[in-house]
């Protein structure tokens, strides 16, 4: 298993179109962002990434590694001649206030939520509101993801939207927009691999 391993697909097609793209994942701690046991958090060489990319989408090119740095995990990949990275800051406490560290020249910030974890709805949200209030912030697209609708409990995006909040968004179609911020909430399933392909489509347009 590595780190992101359920965004891969979702990067390659990213990776057709845009350069450079950097994304961050931000949420709660337990979330799903990185979706595996967090004890293996050793570092890996990187011909195991660099093996399993190529095994997956025929990447053959430079720059397959990620780092492991305290809780932030960051993995860079290359498709083709196009670079992402992409970092995956934790999600407890003190690892939020590093968060702020990564806003510089952020394309897109992707905000997870555990949907059935109704005790946390409001703490995420004040996270959400925090960084949505952001000056630096105010430009970049974020693609809310209401993660684990498999779970028992999951509430649905209605009542998900009534809890952080999230009444007047985007709208998930080609929305053109002009100077403002796009927003959108998709629900998925990580663990399922459901869900979050249309909102990552959604974010990737205004990239
Ligand atoms: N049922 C279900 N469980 C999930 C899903 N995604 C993640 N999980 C589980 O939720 C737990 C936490 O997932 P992580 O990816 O470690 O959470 P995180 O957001 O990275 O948390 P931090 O690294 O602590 O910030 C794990 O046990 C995952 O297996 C999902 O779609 N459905
Ligand atoms: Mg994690």
């Amino acid at each position: 298993m590595f780190i992101l391993n359920w965004f891969w697909d979702v990067l390659a097609q990213l990776g057709l179109m845009h350069k450079n793209a950097k994304i961050l994942f931000l949420g709660l701690d337990n979330a799903g962002k990185t979706a595996h046991p967090v004890a293996y958090a050793e570092e890996r060489p990187a011909r195991d990434l660099a093996a399993h990319s190529a095994s997956k989408y025929a990447v053959t090119s430079n720059a397959h590694y990620f780092l492991l740095t305290g809780t932030i995990a960051s993995e860079e990949l290359a498709i083709g001649n196009i670079k992402f990275t992409t970092h995956d800051l934790g999600g407890h406490q003190q690892a939020r206030r590093l968060w702020r560290d990564y806003f510089p020249e952020v394309d897109a910030i992707i905000f997870l939520v555990d949907s059935a974890d109704f005790e946390r709805f409001a703490e995420s949200k004040a996270e959400l509101d925090a960084l949505l209030a952001i000056e630096q912030l105010n430009r970049v697209p974020f693609l809310i993801l209401g993660n684990k609708i498999d779970a028992p409990g999951a509430v649905s995006e209605e009542e998900l939207r009534h809890h952080l909040g999230l009444y007047q968004t985007t709208g998930k179609g080609k929305i053109p927009l002009n100077d403002i911020r796009p927003i959108e909430i998709f629900m998925c399933s990580v663990v399922q691999r459901q869900g979050y392909g249309e909102g990552f489509r959604w974010v990737s347009q205004y990239i």
